[in-house]
């Protein structure tokens, strides 16, 4: 049952292609962090509002240069002096008050000698009018869009989000994330062991690989090589993506599919292009995504990295959802690649990037250690140290 692999890029474009975005809601800003915009964030008020001081000192009119002045009030954060300033007079201001009606410069206190209501100059001075004021709408006016639906709710863009007037946010709901192991041969982690048993790490690792993400993860555990309970547990998913790991080749206890199948999924591809990961599957099940990803340690998480990660950005609503890559210096010469795209383990050392000696998928020691994927192309020629690579970085 030879088919000829997926490319990476199709792929993922077909997985795309099996889920919808989930439903759009509000959140307060306070816990949005890390989801996406589901519509423009648009300022309901410009900042800031009127002009303020940018420091501690007092607000002068720039033509009264080079004073005397005499202390008519103060001006505050949240208590703004509201009279009228006229020519000669200065009022006491700090940091983020309104500059009071009239003036247009602040002179910084330590180059001011204040004597009961009189002030001097005492040093240079504001060099030009309206040195340490921030000018009315100096950071965005209302009606400015300050988010784009589809970018991520970073804490510099919900502060933003905030300043600008917003309590609650659009955003996708979280993305229901079922994970399942298979094997008869894993325990959970701590646990112990018998002949030919082994501790399970792939949940271990796609919960931690989604921290950082908008998700609800179901974890279903460890689930046997056995057809029925295979079945059972995928009948009973309820859940936006369906993750399993291992049973994905085509030894005589890869069941997954099977019992995927028997339970009505309809699998779009398996095998891509890929190393490590070739046998991926994708389809789904119901409303749910499946994904099926391989059981070797690393070829779970290359899967994880290049798959899950971005279909879950994509249903909540990324307009960017795909890793980025980067470019790096390769530290030793690599050989020509075969017809499978290979995301291969590297550490930089020195600047450059280096690969594993040993590729082998499942050695999660090499995976540890790496802080890259050098990623070849199909067929790449034989790349020497000092040229160029692309790399996808490891957080
Ligand atoms: N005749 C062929 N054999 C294999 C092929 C092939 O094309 N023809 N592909 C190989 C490739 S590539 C991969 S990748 C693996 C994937 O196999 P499965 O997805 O069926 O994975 P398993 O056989 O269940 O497990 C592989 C390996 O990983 C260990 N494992 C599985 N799950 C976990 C877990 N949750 N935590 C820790 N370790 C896990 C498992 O014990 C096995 O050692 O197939 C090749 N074979
Ligand atoms: O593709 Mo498998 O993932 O090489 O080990």
């Amino acid at each position: 049952m030879n088919q000829p692999l997926l490319p990476i890029d199709e792929a993922m474009a077909r997985l795309f292609a099996l889920g919808d975005s989930t439903p759009v809601e509000t959140v307060s800003v306070r816990t949005a962090a890390g989801r996406w915009a589901a519509a423009d964030v648009v300022a309901l008020r410009t900042q800031p509002v009127c002009d303020l001081s940018a420091m501690d000192g007092y607000a002068i009119r720039f033509d009264d240069m080079p004073g005397p002045w005499t202390v008519t009030g103060e001006s505050a954060a949240g208590h703004p002096f509201s009279a009228s300033v006229g020519s000669g007079e200065a009022v006491r201001i700090f940091t983020g008050a309104a500059l009071p009606p009239g003036t247009d410069t602040v002179l910084v206190q330590e180059e001011a000698a204040r004597d009961g209501d009189r002030l001097l100059l005492d040093g240079e001075g504001p060099a030009h009018r309206g040195r340490n004021v921030r000018k009315r709408g100096l950071d965005f006016h209302e009606g400015e869009t300050l988010i784009a639906a589809g970018e991520r709710l970073t804490p510099a863009r919900l502060a933003l989000a905030a300043v600008g007037g917003h309590g609650v946010v659009p955003v996708h709901r979280q993305v229901r994330v079922a994970i399942a192991a298979t094997g008869d041969e894993l325990v959970p982690p701590g646990e112990p062991l018998s002949s030919g048993q082994l501790p399970e790490s792939n949940g271990t690792m796609l919960i931690a690989l989604l921290g950082d993400l908008p998700v609800e993860i179901r974890d279903l555990g460890i689930l046997p090589d056995r057809r029925d309970a295979l079945e059972a547990a995928f009948a009973a998913v309820d859940a936006d993506i369906l993750v399993t790991t291992g049973g994905a080749s085509v030894g005589d206890h890869d069941l997954v599919r099977p019992a995927l199948e028997a339970c009505g999924a309809v699998i779009d591809f398996w095998k891509i292009a890929l190393r490590p990961g070739k046998p991926m599957m994708a389809g789904t099940l119901g409303r749910t995504v499946l994904l099926g990803l391989p059981g070797n340690p690393v070829s779970a998480f290359a899967t994880a990295t290049l798959f899950l990660r971005p279909l879950i950005a994509a249903l909540s609503g990324a307009s960017d959802p795909m890793p980025r890559t980067q470019w790096a210096v390769l530290g030793e010469d690599l050989p020509a690649n075969g017809p499978r795209t290979d995301y291969m383990r590297a550490a930089t050392i020195d600047g450059r990037v280096r690969a594993a000696a040993i590729q082998d998928s499942s050695m999660l020691r090499t995976l540890a250690r790496a802080d890259c994927l050098i990623i070849r192309a199909a067929q790449a020629p034989a790349a020497s140290a000092g040229e160029s690579v692309e790399i996808l970085p490891l957080a």
